[in-house]
């Protein structure tokens, strides 16, 4: 089947990844400050320690640790002692510090260090909670390294893995075509230009390839060469990928473009989500619906059922229990017709109380039958409030036909629904029943 480009796909609102943050800080007032804006905007947990030993006994205690933000002074300890601590217990680290120069920085080239940060400087703070929320949002991503030399794959996916991605290899185009089909979670490719080998797809066949099913907004393909011919960097680009690191590049630059592209996809999915989907329940909203539907009734002129299902006597809900218990009930409902949705079906919220569902494939009677089930799974609902248990019944008008007419489907499919409300709701009219009074 071809993949739907307006299916959504990115998801802005990132599953919650685990963890906590050890801030290791010797200066009381500074440490707070920066726990506050970490807690504050990013609701993560951060464990302060004022000292080398406290860091240690924190360690000990708890091993939930993605990532440790240290001084390079501390009472008990100098730069070298607690770098070097945080590396054996396997933690990546920030340093945030008021002394920084190039020869503490390369003495600790080979540390997990992920930034250094001058404390002292003009919005370090805003920094900081950026830096760990991106270090935070990334351990919810896959990336994949396709390279064909072993070193300068291990040493990127290396670097990947400090950043907190879950990462993939691939040492041709082919198997890293194979690995993008299997693997939705795949956001972010490094991708060396230079792969070539007989029979294989090279680096701009492989962009070519994915961005058939993978547009620019939802992964993003960073090549890298060691070739400065300024022409093949503008070939990589024009073909679709997302940016280009010249080889060899230094760490400092490789984190700055990740993070970049990797904010920028998801600042496209929130731009989508805001434009597709419906605040309140999470569904496709009414455009989005209607522009997947005449897209599905285009590409399959097979049969399928359309429904609109309506919520009865919902103003009664408000009117008795208040807007915000109508609203947790919309959800309720909304969760239930998605639950209740097979993969290819569509459904939406089509605007108040009123939602739809699109649902290719199916037979009359199964159209029949799979929406009795819905409606009974929705009088069965008991929406828990704050002094009350709500339930709900709701209308369902289903047509069945196959000429592809989205307007004609959505007219009938609302027309029988209005029979089911004249036939005193909390039923499923098809088209069968019409004439069953
Ligand atoms: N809480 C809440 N209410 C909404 C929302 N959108 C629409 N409504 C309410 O939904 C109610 C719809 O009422 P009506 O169209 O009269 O229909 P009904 O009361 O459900 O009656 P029947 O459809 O005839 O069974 C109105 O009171 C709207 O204010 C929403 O997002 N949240």
């Amino acid at each position: 089947m071809t993949p739907d480009p307006l299916a959504i796909r990115f998801q802005p609102t990132i599953a919650p990844a685990d963890g906590r943050v050890l801030l290791i800080e010797n200066s009381r007032s500074y440490a707070a400050l920066l726990a506050a804006e970490l807690r504050e905007q990013l609701g993560i947990g951060v464990v302060i320690a004022a000292s080398l030993r406290e860091a240690q006994q924190r360690l000990a205690e708890d091993d939930d640790y993605f990532l440790a933000l240290t001084g390079l002074v501390l009472p008990d300890a100098g730069a070298e002692l607690i770098t070097d601590t945080l590396a054996r217990a396997g933690i990546p680290m920030v340093v945030a510090t008021g002394v920084y120069d190039e020869a503490i920085r390369s003495s600790m080239a080979d540390l997990p260090i992920i930034d250094y940060v001058l404390k002292e400087a003009p919005g370090t703070i805003d920094y900081l909670v950026w830096l760990v929320r991106r270090l935070h949002r990334n351990r919810t991503i896959t990336a994949m390294v396709v390279d064909h030399s072993l070193s300068a794959r291990a040493r990127i996916a290396a670097q990947l893995k400090l950043y907190g991605f879950r990462v993939l290899q691939a040492d041709d185009a082919a198997s890293g075509l194979l690995a993008l089909e299997e693997d939705p979670a795949i956001r972010l490719v490094i991708l060396d230009q230079d792969l070539e080998a007989e029979g294989d797809a090279g680096g701009i066949g492989f962009i070519r390839q994915a961005r058939r099913t993978h547009p620019r907004g939802t992964l993003s393909i960073i090549g890298t060469s060691s070739s400065a011919d300024p022409s093949s960097v503008a070939r990589f680009l024009k073909n679709g990928a997302n940016d280009f690191l010249e080889k060899p590049f230094s760490r400092e630059e490789f984190f700055c473009r990740i993070s970049q592209n990797i904010d920028n996809l998801e600042l496209i999915g929130t731009l989508q989500d805001l434009a597709t989907k419906d605040y309140l329940t999470g569904l496709p909203n009414r455009r989005h619906f209607l522009d997947r539907a005449e897209r599905m009734l285009r590409e399959d002129k097979g049969a399928v059922a359309m429904a609109m299902l309506d919520v009865d006597h919902f103003k009664h809900v408000n009117d008795t229990h208040g807007h915000e218990a109508g609203d947790e009930a919309l959800r309720a409902v909304a969760a239930t017709i998605a639950a209740h949705a097979r993969p290819n079906d569509v459904a939406a919220r089509f605007g108040g109380e009123e939602f739809c569902l699109l649902a290719p494939g199916l037979s009359a009677e199964e159209a029949e039958t799979g929406f009795e089930r819905l409606r009974q799974a929705i009088a069965a609902l008991r929406i828990p409030l704050r002094n009350h248990t709500l339930q709900l019944t709701i209308s369902i008008g289903v047509c069945h036909r196959g000429d592809g007419d989205l307007h004609a489907l959505v007219t009938e499919a609302d027309r029988l629904l209005y029979l089911a409300k004249a036939r005193g709701r909390d039923r499923v009219v098809c088209e069968s029943q019409e004439a069953v009074a």
